[in-house]
């Protein structure tokens, strides 16, 4: 299994604990100091990555589309082209925020929406970037990231099985140094929409790390794609969800976020192994309330344990473990014992 290399210290996939992004997304308002907070949040929250979205605009839409009326609660302008320019941060305050995130301690990228900003991302040095659902069709692009041999985190939002088999064929044809993050794009992704089994099929089908990206609201869903095997998890973060934007919706608040975080950590360390064993902290329970084999009545020496003669009780001190109580049966006493007494080995023959 592949492991993809993020920094000297840290890698996805294997053994490694799940990569948490925190998608900042839009939801820093167009405010640089909104953004600033989330990238503080994030890393307060224990998030390994803090992503933003860039996009140039003329490289991502058309002009008409970008014309097109945006009449909605979520709109910061009357054309989504208005809208998308009010929440694009210009390249030198992307290039404020990476430093912020540095002095924070926390890794910052953002999804390049398209090459230009793909071109900017790689030449501001991010330690990886994000391929969002948006891309997930456009192979020109995928093969243009391919190409560049930056570490690749891809989202397979709004496409089917045979299409991320293609993203992966694209990027394998290059290098393994890729994750592929099951996602579905509605905002918010009802559960029973979510389809997080198409984690195991994922895992099945491919040798790199593969993980989730979440729209629906909550944390019980990404919990369980940690249980499934995601070893990459995003999520969006949000300073209020009642904010104006498409995505606060589907957001976690920090305090949300940081809760997601140490219940991540828990049950990575409690998935385990699959051999199932007496472990060493059942040992006061085993002592305390395990059943083991005693008399159920008073027999003598040389008569014979009939099944109604022993019996499964707690008792002190204990008997032999009451899995072996068809051993005991028909055996012939070597020992007086009374009621209650526990037997043991040695007290039949
Ligand atoms: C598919 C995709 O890019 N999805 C992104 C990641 O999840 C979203 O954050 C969108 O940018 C956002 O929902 C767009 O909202 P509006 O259209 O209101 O700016
Ligand atoms: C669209 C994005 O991601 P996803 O498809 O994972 O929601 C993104 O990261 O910009």
């Amino acid at each position: 299994m592949v492991e993809v290399k993020i920094t000297e210290d840290i890698r996805i996939g294997g053994k490694n604990p799940c990569f948490i992004i925190a998608e900042v997304g839009q939801n820093h308002q167009g405010d640089i100091e909104v953004a600033k907070k989330l990238i503080k949040a994030a890393k307060d929250a224990g998030a390994n990555c803090v992503k933003f979205q860039k996009t140039c605009l003329n490289e991502k839409f058309t002009k008409k589309y970008l014309e097109k009326p945006y009449d909605s609660p979520n709109s910061w302008g009357k054309t989504y082209g208005e809208h998308k320019r009010h929440l694009e941060f210009s390249e030198s305050q992307y290039r404020e925020l990476f430093k912020y995130a540095q002095e924070v301690g926390i890794l910052f990228t953002a999804s390049a929406m398209d090459m230009v900003s793909f071109d900017f991302l790689v030449n501001i040095k991010v330690p990886f970037i994000k391929i969002g659902s948006g891309d997930s069709n456009n192979l020109l692009f995928l093969k243009y990231a391919a190409s560049k041999k930056i570490p690749l985190i891809i989202s397979t939002g709004m496409v089917d099985k045979q299409a991320v088999k293609t993203i992966y064929d694209i990027i394998a044809a290059q290098h393994k140094q890729f994750c592929l993050l099951h996602c579905i794009s509605a905002y918010p992704v009802p559960f029973e929409d979510c389809n997080l089994t198409v984690l195991q099929d994922y895992k099945n089908t491919f040798d790199i790390p593969v993980g989730y990206s979440g729209q629906e609201v909550g944390t019980a869903v990404a919990l369980g794609a940690i249980a499934l095997g995601a070893k990459v998890l995003e999520k969006h973060i949000t300073l209020d969800k009642g904010l104006r934007g498409t995505d606060h919706v589907c957001s976690l608040t920090p305090t949300e976020f940081q809760q997601l975080v140490r219940d991540v950590r828990v049950i990575e360390a409690s998935l385990g192994t699959p051999i199932k064993k007496v472990v060493t902290s059942e040992i006061p329970c085993i002592d305390k309330l395990q059943k083991s084999l005693v008399m159920g009545c008073t027999k003598n020496k040389g008569e014979i344990l009939y099944p109604g003669d022993v019996k499964i009780k707690v008792a002190e001190p204990k008997g032999l473990n009451a899995l072996h109580f068809e051993d005991v049966i028909y055996k012939t006493l070597v020992y007086d014992k009374k009621e209650d007494e526990p037997l043991n080995e040695g007290d039949f023959c």
